[in-house]
């Protein structure tokens, strides 16, 4: 593991505004940091550290190191951490659009135009491609992990407590969670893998077509009984037959038969979106999280423009997205 570097943030810097979600560990609060320029609202995620164990608090620091290693534009941005009160607040990016999970709902049964799930897609796609380069899976995709811009046409992959770093010693097989989104292999019991991941993916795909789950029901034996059948309804008339064999490709039951990120990326079906936001994401404000962050920390804006640089993140606090994705995907 890295080392931590000294925090020196502290809870002072920040007025709380109000809670915006609570997961199993602690509550992520909407703060506005006082002293910047732009008063940027963050998202404190602050977990009680009392009563924990020291795995428990090394699993936890585990997160904070993953969300540093994992500047990217499609990843929540991480800012800072620091402790008080026998607390852990960890400062990331805040999301205005919520969650995917959300965004669905609040489609009320009118798909989304294919050309808008393939642009979803792709964005995590590119993000997963991320981390699993860095031998890092997720462990955890589903639609409730996947943040949204305001306008809801940027992905920001979120909640890493679960990632894990595979190692030639270590294989990631813990399995917590929401189960809609586990793979087979996981219900068997077997370690988890970049595959795993293509699964949950296959998941959320199949989700943003269908408006539902793909694998549902009212308790957890059913639900795992259809996933290790990958017995899911049919996705309706209203997507193509090319997307549908994509989510057929990625709901293998066989892992090896799976695609991995890298192959989905060149798919002819997701080429085009991959290239274009490529293209583009160099002109989207993306966090910097490093330590040359004290220079930038008042809200001071460096823009790139699209080059060989595009996807290494140069900016800290992205209140605003100076361009959206959509503009030019649409
Ligand atoms: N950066 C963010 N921007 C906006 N909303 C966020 C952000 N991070 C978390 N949230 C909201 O807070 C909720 C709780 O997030 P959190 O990461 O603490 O837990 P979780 O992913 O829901 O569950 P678990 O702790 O079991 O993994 C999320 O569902 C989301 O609605």
């Amino acid at each position: 593991m890295d080392e931590v570097e000294p925090a020196e943030d502290r809870m002072e810097n920040y007025v709380r505004i109000a809670v915006v979600g609570r997961g199993a560990y602690g509550v992520c609060w909407l703060c506005r940091r006082k002293e910047s320029q732009h008063r940027e609202k963050v998202i404190l995620k602050t977990i009680p550290l009392h009563g924990l164990s020291n795995e428990e608090e090394i699993a936890i620091m585990g997160e904070v190191m993953l969300l540093k290693k994992m500047r990217h534009p499609m990843i929540i941005g991480y800012y800072s951490y620091f402790k008080y009160d026998n607390t852990l607040a960890i400062v990331m990016q805040y999301a205005e659009g919520g969650t995917m999970e959300r965004m669905i709902q609040e489609q009320r049964g009118e798909h989304f135009h294919e050309s808008s799930v393939l642009d979803f897609f792709t964005q995590i796609l590119i993000a997963l491609h991320h981390m699993h380069s860095k031998s890092i899976v997720h462990r955890d995709l589903k639609t409730q992990n996947i943040l949204m811009n305001k306008k809801r046409t940027l992905v920001k992959l979120s909640d890493f407590g679960i990632s894990k770093e595979l190692s030639t010693k270590s294989v990631a097989s813990t399995v917590i969670g929401t189960p809609n989104y586990l793979s087979p292999e996981i219900c068997e019991g077997r370690a988890y893998n970049q595959k795993s991941d293509v699964w949950s993916l296959g998941c959320v795909l199949y989700e943003l077509l269908a408006l539902r789950r793909a694998f549902d029901g009212d308790n957890l034996p059913s639900i795992v009984m259809k996933i290790t059948k990958c017995s899911y309804s049919p996705i309706g008339d209203h997507a193509t037959q090319e997307v549908r064999e994509l989510v057929g490709n990625l709901l293998r039951l066989n892992e090896h038969q799976r695609p991995n990120v890298q192959e989905l990326l060149t798919h002819p079906l997701v080429l085009p979106y991959t290239l274009r936001i490529h293209c583009d994401v160099g002109r989207v404000i993306v966090p910097e999280n490093n330590k040359r962050r004290a220079n930038s920390v008042m809200g001071g804006r460096l823009r790139i423009t699209p080059s060989a640089q595009s996807l290494r993140p140069q900016e800290r606090f992205p209140t605003k997205t100076p361009i959206s994705l959509s503009n030019t995907l649409r």
